[in-house]
């Protein structure tokens, strides 16, 4: 590549393996997955239970290392990253969002979403601030304690936290798994709508068809590895796959 060029893909798995334990309880909890995320992308990742989803986000995420293989981030290899690097990085270049919204009770809304921004030790841009509080639909909360919000907002505000470091990439676990489905709806249309207006990557792992339905792409996994993909996914066309892998 041409220094100075910036690649394609936010994230990009190069045959990467990764098997917990050794010897007779060895598990491979994912085996040799090869796969692109390209800028601006949200993509969906579904598979039976055990089929290595959450491993696969952790290994994007620099959660955990392969076995094998390599995962770049941009052009940053991980595998290369010493610990202390790896946690940096973490904090810098990637936001997360959990099924727990993990927010701190003690703390306002605006104070949890900087958070990321205390640990870094670097200024809040006001004016991404200002935009992405507005964005997710907090901006009249936030010198609320996250109790006195409903699910969906502290979702919200999970969210917020997650961007306020212009994040490479979005990785989000099961977002909606603890809301109702008007509101888990909500939420997925503020991911769809961060990737088509600001160009946020999203790469978001869940068991819910329809939750699948608002990326661009849904990525198929079976016993650890890549097993099909749909583009411009229906909630129909996912089910459909998901039985066919045995699932339902
Ligand atoms: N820390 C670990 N130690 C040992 N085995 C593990 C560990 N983490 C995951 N596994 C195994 O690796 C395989 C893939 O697990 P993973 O959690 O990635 O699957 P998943 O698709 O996210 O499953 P689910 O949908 O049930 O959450 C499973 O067989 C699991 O038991």
């Amino acid at each position: 590549m041409v220094a100075g060029t910036v690649t394609a893909d936010a994230v990009r798995l190069e045959a990467v393996r990764k098997v917990y334990g050794s010897g007779g309880g060895a598990v491979t909890a994912l085996d040799g997955v090869t796969v692109s995320l390209r800028r601006g992308a949200f993509t969906a990742v579904m598979g039976p239970s055990g089929s290595g989803k959450s491993t696969f986000l952790h290994c994007a995420a620099g959660l955990d290392r392969p076995t094998s293989g390599r995962v770049l981030l941009g052009d940053t290899d991980l595998s290369r990253l010493k610990e202390n690097a790896l946690t940096e990085l973490r904090r810098q270049r990637i936001g997360f969002v959990f099924q727990a919204y993990n927010l701190l009770p003690s703390l306002t809304v605006r104070q949890n979403i900087t958070l990321p921004l205390e640990f870094a030790g670097a200024e809040a841009d006001q004016g991404w601030l200002r935009e992405v509080v507005h964005r997710v639909g907090v901006a009249d909360r936030l010198d609320h304690r996250p109790a006195e919000l409903s699910g969906g907002q502290q979702q919200r505000v999970a969210i917020a936290r997650a961007l306020v470091t212009r994040p490479d990439v979005l990785l989000a676990d099961e977002p909606t798994g603890a809301l109702d489905t008007r509101t888990g709806g909500n939420v997925l249309r503020l991911l769809r709508d961060l990737v088509d207006s600001v160009g946020q990557t999203v790469l978001m792992v869940t068991h819910d068809p329809v939750a699948a339905s608002h990326a661009h792409n849904v990525l198929f996994l079976a016993d650890g590895r890549l097993a099909g993909e749909l583009v411009a996914p229906t909630p129909a066309q996912v089910v459909e796959r998901m039985t066919r892998l045995g699932e339902w």
